[in-house]
C-alpha cells in the first residue's frame, strides 16, 4: 500500500479522491498529511512518547505531584524525585485552596492558578470545578481583565497560539505547530475590545485562555481539545505601544484588506487543519469586525460569536426567568438598553425573535418594544442614515432624546439593560426613575469587569429601595438592605457558551443556528428553583453549572438534530445522560 502511494507521488491523495487529512487508513487519522507527503513536501516531525521520571513531573497533563502512588513512583522512575509522602488529590486541593486564600490581591490568586495549570492540569480543574463560585472571579471576570492589562509583566509561558501579521501566508504552518491534533473548540480574539477595557492588543490572550478553561471546567470539554488563539494585527493602544514589556507587534492595527486577508487565511487554515467540526468562538473583537466576521463565516464554518450570541442567550434566559417574578409575558414588557453594540443589539435581536415566535407576530413589530441608547442618545428614525447597519433595525419613530435618564422618563421601560462598557452610567436618578413607575424593575448592569458595571448591586438595591431585580456581568456579593439579604445574579455568557459548545461538539453539529441559542436560553431558565427566586436570583448558582451545562448541551444538541445540522448518528436516546458521559473529569487516573 505504501509503495503504491509513493508511486502515485505527491498527488496520491487527490488521484484516489481521498482527503489526506481525514482519511483513516489503518484506523489512524493522517491529520497533517504525514503519510501522504512526498520527499519534497515539508511535514512537522511530531513524536509521541511515554513520559517518565523527571519529564513526567514537568508534564502538566500527566503530573500528579505528591499524589503519585508508591507503585507509580517505582514504575515511572520517580523514586527520589519526590519527598516520601503520598497525598490524595483531595488533600492537595485543600492545601492549594488554603494557600490561594492567603493571597490578598486577586491578581496574585490569578497567577497562582495559572502556575498550577502549568504544573498540574487536573489539579487546576479539580480546584476550579469544586470551588467554582470562589475561583470564577479569579480566572475569569473581573480578575482576567486586570491580568490582560498586565499580561506583558506577568507573562511567564505562552498559553495559546499567537498568529500575527508576520505569519501572513503561512498561518497553516503555525497551526501545525500546536501540539494537539484533535481540537474541538477554538476561542479566538484580536484583542480590540477586551471586556469593557478597550484595545489590549496581543495581551487579550488572557481572554481565550480564560474562556477555554471555563469550557473545560463548566462544560466538560477536554483541555487537550481546546485551543486559545490571539490574532495580532497590532494595537492602537498608545500605552501598550510605549510599554517596553508589551508582548505584541508594536504597530498600529491593520485594517481593511490586510486585516480581512489574514482573518480569511486563518479561517481557511483552521478548516484545513482541524476539519469542519471545530467550533470557532469569536471573542472580544470590536463590533465593526465582529458583525462582519460572523456574517461572513456563519454559512461556511461552525462559528459562534460569544459577545453577540452567547450574551443574547444568557440575557434572554434571565428575562424569561424574571417573568415569574415580574409577571406578564415577554411581549408585555418594554426594554431599554444603554449600549447598542455587539451585546446590546445581539440581546435585543434575540429577545425580539423569541417574542415573535411566542406571539406569532412579525419580528419588526416585536422590535418596537425594544429601544436602545448609544453614546449619541436614543436610536431614532431621524438618525437612520448615520447609523451603523446593526443599529438600523432599532431606529424607531420617536423624537430625539439625548440622555439615558430622559429616555427612561420618556419611554417608561420595565427592563433596563446596560451593555455600554461604561461604568456608573445607571445613576441614582435613573434607578429611582425605573422604580417610580415599576413595582419590580429588572435592572441588568452587564458591562465587565466590575469597574465598568453600569451600577453596583448595592446601588441597585438601595436606590430602588429593595424593589429592583438585579443581575450584573461581573459578580457582586449579596447585599443587606433594611434587614433583608438580596443575592444578585450574574448575567454572564459563561452560563451559556460551555454547555452550548458541548451540545455542538457532542452532536457533531456543522453550523450554529439561532434556534440553538433559543434552546440554550430556555434550558438555562428552566434551572432556576423557587428557593433561588426567593433570594432575588434569576439565574441558578454557578455551583450547579456542570448539571446546567449538561441540560443546555442536551437541548442544543436536540435542536441540532431537529434542524438536520447534527452529524453524529445515530442520535443518542438520552441526550442529558450522553452529555454527562462526555464531560471531562479532573480526577487523577492510575498509571500502569
Ligand atoms: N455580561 C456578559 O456576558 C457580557 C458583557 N459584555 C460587556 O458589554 C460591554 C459592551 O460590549 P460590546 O457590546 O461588545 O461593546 P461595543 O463596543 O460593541 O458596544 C458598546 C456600546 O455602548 C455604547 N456606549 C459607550 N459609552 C456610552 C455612554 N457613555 N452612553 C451610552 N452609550 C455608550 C456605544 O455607543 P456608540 O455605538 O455610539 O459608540 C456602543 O453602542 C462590555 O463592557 C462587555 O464587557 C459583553 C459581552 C458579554
Ligand atoms: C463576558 C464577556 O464575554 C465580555 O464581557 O466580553
Ligand atoms: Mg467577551
Amino acid at each position: 500500500m505504501e509503495s503504491t502511494m509513493n508511486e502515485l507521488g505527491s498527488n496520491a491523495a487527490s488521484v484516489l479522491d481521498i482527503d489526506p487529512k481525514t482519511s483513516v487508513g489503518g484506523g489512524v487519522e493522517d491529520v497533517y498529511g504525514e503519510d501522504f507527503a512526498t520527499e519534497d513536501q515539508l511535514i512537522t516531525p511530531w513524536t509521541v512518547s511515554v513520559a517518565s521520571g523527571y519529564s513526567l513531573l514537568r508534564d502538566p497533563r500527566h503530573n500528579k505531584g505528591l499524589a503519585f502512588t508508591e507503585k507509580e513512583r517505582d514504575a515511572h522512575y520517580l523514586s527520589g524525585l519526590l519527598p516520601p509522602v503520598v497525598l490524595s488529590q483531595q488533600l492537595q486541593e485543600k492545601k492549594l485552596m488554603n494557600s490561594i486564600r492567603q493571597y490578598q490581591l486577586p491578581i496574585q490568586k490569578y497567577m497562582a492558578m495559572m502556575e498550577l495549570e502549568e504544573r498540574n492540569e487536573r489539579l487546576f480543574y479539580k480546584l476550579l470545578i469544586d470551588n467554582v463560585e470562589e475561583l470564577l472571579p479569579v480566572v475569569y471576570t473581573p480578575t482576567v481583565g486586570e491580568a490582560c492589562q498586565k499580561y506583558g509583566s506577568i507573562f511567564r509561558r505562552p498559553q495559546g497560539l499567537y498568529i500575527s501579521l508576520k505569519e501572513k501566508g503561512r498561518v497553516l504552518d503555525v497551526l501545525k505547530n500546536w501540539p494537539e491534533r484533535s481540537i474541538q473548540v477554538i476561542v479566538v480574539t484580536d484583542g480590540e475590545r477586551i471586556l469593557g477595557l478597550g484595545d489590549l492588543g496581543c495581551q487579550g490572550m488572557g481572554i481565550p485562555v480564560g474562556k477555554l478553561s471555563l469550557y473545560t471546567a463548566l462544560g466538560g470539554i477536554r483541555p487537550s481539545a481546546c485551543l486559545p488563539i490571539t490574532i495580532d494585527v497590532g494595537t492602537n493602544n498608545e500605552k501598550l505601544l510605549n510599554d517596553e514589556f508589551y508582548i505584541g507587534l508594536k504597530q498600529r492595527r491593520a485594517t481593511g484588506q490586510e486585516y480581512s486577508e489574514l482573518l480569511h487565511e486563518f479561517m481557511s487554515a483552521v478548516k484545513q487543519c482541524y476539519g469542519e467540526k471545530v467550533l470557532i468562538q469569536f471573542e472580544d473583537f470590536a463590533n465593526h469586525n465582529a458583525f462582519e466576521l460572523l456574517a461572513k463565516y456563519r454559512t461556511s464554518h461552525l462559528v459562534f460569536n460569544d459577545d453577540i450570541q452567547g450574551t443574547a442567550s444568557v440575557v434572554l434566559s434571565g428575562v424569561v426567568s424574571a417573568l415569574k417574578v415580574l409577571g406578564g409575558s415577554l411581549a408585555d414588557h418594554k426594554f431599554l438598553f444603554l449600549g447598542a453594540g455587539e451585546a446590546g443589539t445581539g440581546i435585543a435581536e434575540l429577545i425580539a425573535l423569541e417574542m415573535s415566535k411566542r406571539t406569532n407576530t412579525p419580528l419588526e413589530e416585536c422590535r418596537k418594544r425594544i429601544y436602545l441608547v448609544d453614546s449619541k442618545g436614543l436610536i431614532v428614525k431621524s438618525r437612520f442614515e448615520s447609523l451603523q447597519h446593526f443599529k438600523q433595525p432599532w431606529a424607531h419613530d420617536h423624537e430625539p432624546v439625548k440622555t439615558l435618564l430622559e429616555a427612561v422618563n420618556a419611554l417608561k421601560p420595565t427592563v433596563l439593560i446596560g451593555a455600554s462598557g461604561m461604568g456608573k452610567t445607571f445613576t441614582k436618578e435613573v434607578v429611582e426613575a425605573m422604580s417610580s413607575f415599576n413595582e419590580r424593575p429588572l435592572i441588568m448592569a452587564l458591562s465587565n469587569p466590575t469597574s465598568q458595571a453600569e451600577c453596583t448591586a448595592e446601588e441597585a438595591y438601595s436606590w430602588s429601595k429593595g424593589k429592583a431585580i438585579f443581575a450584573s456581568g461581573s459578580p457582586f456579593d449579596p447585599v443587606e438592605y433594611e434587614g433583608k439579604v438580596f443575592v444578585p445574579g450574574q448575567g454572564n455568557n459563561a452560563y451559556i457558551f460551555p454547555g452550548f459548545g458541548l451540545g455542538v461538539v457532542m452532536s457533531g453539529a456543522i453550523r450554529v443556528h439561532d434556534d440553538m441559542l433559543l434552546a440554550a436560553s430556555e434550558a438555562l431558565a428552566e434551572q432556576v428553583t423557587d428557593a433561588e427566586y426567593e433570594k432575588g436570583l434569576i439565574y441558578p448558582p454557578f455551583s450547579k453549572i456542570r448539571k446546567i451545562s449538561a441540560e443546555i448541551a442536551a437541548k442544543v444538541a436536540a435542536k441540532a438534530y431537529e434542524l438536520g445540522l447534527a452529524s453524529r448518528l445515530p442520535r443518542p436516546a438520552n441526550l442529558v445522560k450522553y452529555a454527562e458521559s462526555c464531560m471531562y473529569s479532573p480526577v487523577y487516573r492510575n498509571y500502569r
